[in-house]
């Protein structure tokens, strides 16, 4: 089957590019034009350039006929922008977002999670809830997400489905759990979890054979829910087929004892995973907040990488991960919305309390991670160092796109505008404020441009892209491509 149908055309984009270049620094490519392929590949980014002179010169470099282009240009106050990548996210309890009340994580899987998940072996209601989930992150500028579904194999492979249908890029898994949950929702024994597992991969081959679109990814839930036994079976089989493997790890400080308690043999949490084969270049380890020196390194050591979840971190109050401590390790980080541990669906959302978090790190009053104040006090962490740990609005841009991108094993592939790359795509429209109304007293809005975020006019393009970090929301993603596919369009 084909895995991105609907896009055959060649395509040429027009205006203003901004991405990341690095950790900390945003390329602003003005004047530009970006053409692709119809199989949704980057063929030309070409400075200096606009549609005339595209269809002049540009298109015949290419061999391309200007008829057989379609030519999108940027409006006044429009700019493109990588695709998000969430790089953590649970489409199965996305009816629950926004609801987890006072708890923290142990009581709130088993409150709030658990039954969700556990309803969604009902295909009918799956279907309701899988596909407003991609619909609305799709609207969010979410063009690759590592999705965890449930434990049933028909709903994991109808989410696998519904991605490749609606054509949002993803890593789909169905969960691995055989204890520690309600007896209702378990597997039944490790033979039956890797069973199920490599049905959901039979599935996801027979859609999508070369995982152009859609990747199944390996998915013990944490390890207080999975046997050592099932560990070590799935880390057995992600060595024998090189799958990406998802988990979670550090999340909270009482998650972290029952950890201790159910593997005395481990050296800590970390090494838990690692004695199963379970830490690999291509694991994605989500929250990791509360990590020792010892397991950072063993992080680093396997080149493991880390879905950082700030919204869900606050939400039910785990604590603050240091990402510049991370990075400092050689760690790669993203961000992850962690739905519905997060209660928003938005990678924008999370890269803009990725920076208040770090900022509650400088101020040294994070109770919840390693590195609170108490700690910092003790270890006598410098002024300066406090403030390094703050991330800029480069940074969290570069974990949302770049930095994503590389944590799910797509870097050079998506998450920036370079030859070579995919066509995964947003286009952000930010409101452009007119003058005032001679005699009325009066702002009048030009455009068809709404949301949250006015532009005077007089902003540089670093001062636009702060506003739209810290104030934009979906209606400023106005449209949003995957492999060239438009997928979402506002406009
Ligand atoms: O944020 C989280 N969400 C979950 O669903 C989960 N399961 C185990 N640990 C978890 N953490
Ligand atoms: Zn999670």
């Amino acid at each position: 089957m084909a895995s991105n149908s609907g896009n055959a055309k060649k395509q040429a984009f027009v205006g203003t590019f901004v991405h990341s270049k690095k950790l900390d620094e945003l390329e602003y490519l003005h004047d530009t034009v970006v053409c692709v392929d119809p199989s949704g590949k980057i063929v030309a980014v070409e400075r200096e350039c606009d549609a005339k002179k595209a269809e002049q010169i540009l298109f015949a470099k290419l061999g391309w006929d200007a008829a057989d282009v379609q030519v999108h240009v940027c409006k006044e106050g429009q700019f493109f922008f990588p695709g998000f990548i969430d790089t953590h996210i649970h489409a199965s309890q996305y009816p629950n977002v926004g609801i987890f009340g006072k708890s923290t994580l142990l009581d709130w899987l088993n409150t709030y999670t658990f039954p969700m998940e556990a309803s969604l072996s009902s295909l009918s209601k799956a279907r309701r809830v899988y596909t407003r989930c991609i619909r609305r992150t799709l609207a969010h500028g979410t063009t690759t997400a590592a999705y965890y579904a449930t434990i049933s194999v028909p709903s994991t492979s109808l989410l696998a489905d519904l991605c490749l249908s609606l054509g949002q890029r993803a890593f789909v898994g169905r969960v691995c759990m055989d204890r520690l949950g309600p007896s209702y929702y378990l597997d039944e024994s490790p033979e039956a979890a890797l069973s199920a597992t490599k049905a959901s991969i039979e599935h996801i081959r027979s859609i999508d054979p070369n995982y152009d679109l859609i990747t199944p990814i390996l998915t013990p839930r944490f390890a207080p829910s999975c046997t050592a036994d099932t560990m070590k079976r799935l880390g057995a089989l992600q060595a024998e087929t090189g799958l990406p493997v998802q988990t979670h790890i550090s999340e909270n400080v009482n998650e972290i004892t029952l950890v201790r308690d159910l593997f005395p043999d481990s050296e800590h949490y970390a090494g838990v995973y690692d004695d199963c084969g379970l830490l690999t270049p291509k694991t994605i380890l989500s929250h990791a907040i509360h990590l020792s020196e010892d397991e950072a390194e063993l992080i680093t050591a396997r080149g493991s990488k880390v879905a950082h979840c700030p919204c869900s971190n606050s939400a039910i109050t785990s604590g603050e991960a240091r990402v510049r401590w991370l990075l400092d390790k050689g760690i790669g980080v993203g961000l992850g919305t962690d739905m519905s541990g997060g209660y928003s669906p938005s990678i924008l959302e999370a890269a803009r309390l990725a920076c208040l978090v770090s900022r509650h790190l400088a101020m040294g009053d994070g109770k919840g991670g390693a590195a609170d104040a108490a700690t910092m006090m003790v270890q006598q962490v410098s002024a300066e160092e406090r403030e390094r740990a703050k991330l800029s609005v480069e940074e969290v841009l570069y974990l949302a796109t770049k930095g994503g991108a590389a944590v799910v094993g797509l870097e050079g592939k998506v998450g920036g505008f370079e030859v070579g790359m995919e066509w995964d795509a947003q286009l952000v429209g930010l409101g452009v404020v007119g003058e005032v109304a001679e005699g009325k007293g009066v702002d009048q809005v030009e455009g068809e441009d709404e949301g949250n975020v006015d532009l005077f006019g007089w902003e540089s393009w670093e001062d636009r892209v702060a506003k739209w970090l810290f104030n934009g929301d979906d209606r400023n993603t106005k449209r949003v491509w995957v492999r060239g596919r438009l997928v979402h369009s506002r406009v």
